[in-house]
């Protein structure tokens, strides 16, 4: 008797916790979305019933009309917002209210968690600041040529197939075996083949991190839902053989450098300098009069010259960002593209035209791939239409009053930001799901009308403002470059018929965009 009393206190207890804690936002002065018991708004994240897009998809539509609007991760108050012109407030204008991605890692119980991506205040500013100069494109057109190996590797593995008559390749993991490549030798300074040897271990450990397994679904929602938890049990971000492996190979490559005077155009080798040096040797080539991240880099010079070294650890966790940050999102944006060129014969041969006419004068080098201006075109047009991060995030980090009205965002508040709703909504883009990658040959937002709004974000697949994707060239020249050298040697057309006329289904599982199967393709060797 006694503990059935006990239970029912405890539940109308706990019914009316959950009430107050899931009304914090009425309570506040702002609309929320509707919170289930217990679970906020999070029910289809848990059950992994929808992909992110499709859930904050439908976020975003019950949200139209409101330019803000309350909901909750499990108990945890976050703010979509869904306004253009106050996602440039929080990206730009009012950046310094909300610097930080709403994650948190404790770096020294897993110093691979401290890349650029993770870390807040001022050791992000001063790492972004001595990691600016790395990415600018002087540099990559230094490590242009180890770019280019790749893709040809690439290109002799698709000839092999459709030589020994096995012309249908699966776009998503051969793409993900190129970057594999790509990074193992623009980052870590190894020549491996990945593409040819899908055993091999940069491989098999760079996709550890993102596969769909019960350790990884696990670790995802600690990551999104209780991150101090993750800090209290001392769970590393990776998993700790993935943690071993990057560690120990950092580790030779550094001491290999160092006790051989070793150096190649890579990104190690300025990762070493910053290490020794505290900040990397100006480029001698004069930087493009338009290029703004290169201005900033030259200005910056004497202010990274006052900065501290990097350590080994921070060393070895900015050679790690490449893969939480490029393999996945480069491979997906490559799939993506490569799969609507096939989807649309009369657009690839289009940019094949292009090629033919820039290459047919000039070798392929940094410069000449910069002239693709149709395939750049088909590529933001991609990324308008799969942004493989579709959810973006910041974190206030001080009491912020929302211009126009009484309310308070307080500290602590975590921000949702659904750029791939954004993207795809009918009201911004014209038929948002057809592929035109005309609409960015006279705009750089795909819409010449909201060039106009000049202080109001609608296409942001990189992000926004100072915190926005340090490796935007990079992705952009790598997945150039791939398509290009591809294109050239083949015509690519879909395996599977059904794709002409229905949409791509994405992966439930995953936070980044991708296709929920390997997207098979056909590749024809072109006539001359
Ligand atoms: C198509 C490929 C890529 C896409 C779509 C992409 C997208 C993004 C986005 C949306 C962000 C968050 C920006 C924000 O919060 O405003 C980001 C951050 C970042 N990305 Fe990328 N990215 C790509 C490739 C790369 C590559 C190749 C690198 C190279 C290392 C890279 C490194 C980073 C880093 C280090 C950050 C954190 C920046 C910071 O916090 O200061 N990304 N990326």
């Amino acid at each position: 008797m006694g503990f059935t009393i006990a239970l029912i206190l405890l539940s109308i207890a706990w019914y009316l916790l959950d009430r107050y804690f899931l009304s914090y936002w009425k309570r506040n002065g702002f609309k929320q979305l509707e919170p289930s018991f217990l679970l906020g708004n999070s029910r289809k994240m848990l059950t992994q019933s929808e992909s992110f897009y499709e859930i904050f998809d439908e976020f975003y539509y019950k949200s139209k009309g409101q330019k803000f609007i309350g909901m909750y991760n499990l108990y945890k108050p976050s703010l979509l917002v869904t306004d253009p012109q106050m996602i440039h407030d929080i990206f730009i204008k009012d950046f310094g209210y909300f610097h930080d991605h709403s994650i948190e890692f404790d770096t020294d119980n897993d110093p691979l968690s401290g890349f650029l991506f993770s870390l807040t205040g001022q050791k992000w500013r001063d790492l972004r600041v001595k990691l600016s100069p790395t990415f600018t494109s002087g540099k990559l057109r230094w490590m242009f040529p180890v770019m280019k190996q790749s893709s040809e590797v690439l290109v002799d593995f698709i000839q092999k197939g459709v030589d020994n008559k096995n012309p249908v390749f699966g776009f998503g993991e051969l793409f993900r075996r190129y970057n594999a490549n790509l990074i193992s030798s623009v980052a870590f300074g190894i020549d491996n083949d990945c593409i040819n040897n899908p055993d091999n271990d940069f491989f098999i450990y760079g996709l550890k991190n993102f596969d769909n397994s019960f350790r990884n679904v696990v670790r995802q929602f600690l990551f999104t839902f209780m991150p101090k938890l993750m800090n209290i049990f001392k769970i590393k971000f990776a998993p700790q053989d993935v943690d071993d492996f990057f560690m120990k190979i950092v580790h030779e490559i550094v001491d290999y450098r160092e006790k051989n005077n070793f150096s190649r155009n890579d990104f190690m080798d300025l990762l070493i300098q910053l290490k020794n040096q505290g900040y990397v040797s100006a480029d001698k080539e004069i930087p493009d009069v338009d290029d703004d991240d290169e201005m900033e880099t030259i200005e910056n010079e004497t202010e990274q010259k006052k900065l501290m070294k990097l350590t080994f650890n921070e060393l070895a966790a900015q050679a790690f960002v490449f893969f939480l940050a490029a393999f996945e999102t480069n491979s997906a944006s490559m799939t993506f593209c490569l799969t609507e060129l096939a989807r649309n014969p009369k657009i690839q041969k289009k940019v094949q035209d292009e090629m033919d006419e820039v290459f047919a004068t000039q070798d392929v080098t940094y410069e000449s791939v910069n002239k693709l201006k149709y395939l750049e075109c088909c590529m933001l047009e991609s990324l308008r239409k799969y942004p493989p991060v579709p959810i973006l995030s910041r974190e206030c980090t001080k009491d912020y009053k929302i211009p126009n009205t009484d309310l308070v965002i307080r500290k602590g508040t975590d921000i949702k930001i659904p750029i791939m709703s954004l993207h795809r909504d009918s009201e911004i883009y014209e038929n948002p799901h057809d592929f035109i990658p005309e609409r960015f040959l006279d705009s750089p937002t795909g819409n010449s009308k909201l060039d106009d709004q000049k202080s109001a974000i609608f296409y942001s697949p990189f992000g926004d403002g100072p915190r926005h994707c340090i490796g935007m060239r990079m992705a952009k020249v790598s997945a150039k470059l791939s398509i290009a050298t591809l294109l050239s040697k083949f015509t690519f057309c879909l395996e599977d018929e059904r794709l002409h006329h229905e949409e791509i289904k994405f992966d439930k599982k995953s936070f980044p965009l991708r296709p929920d199967h390997d997207i098979k393709l056909r590749a024809k060797v072109r006539k001359n």
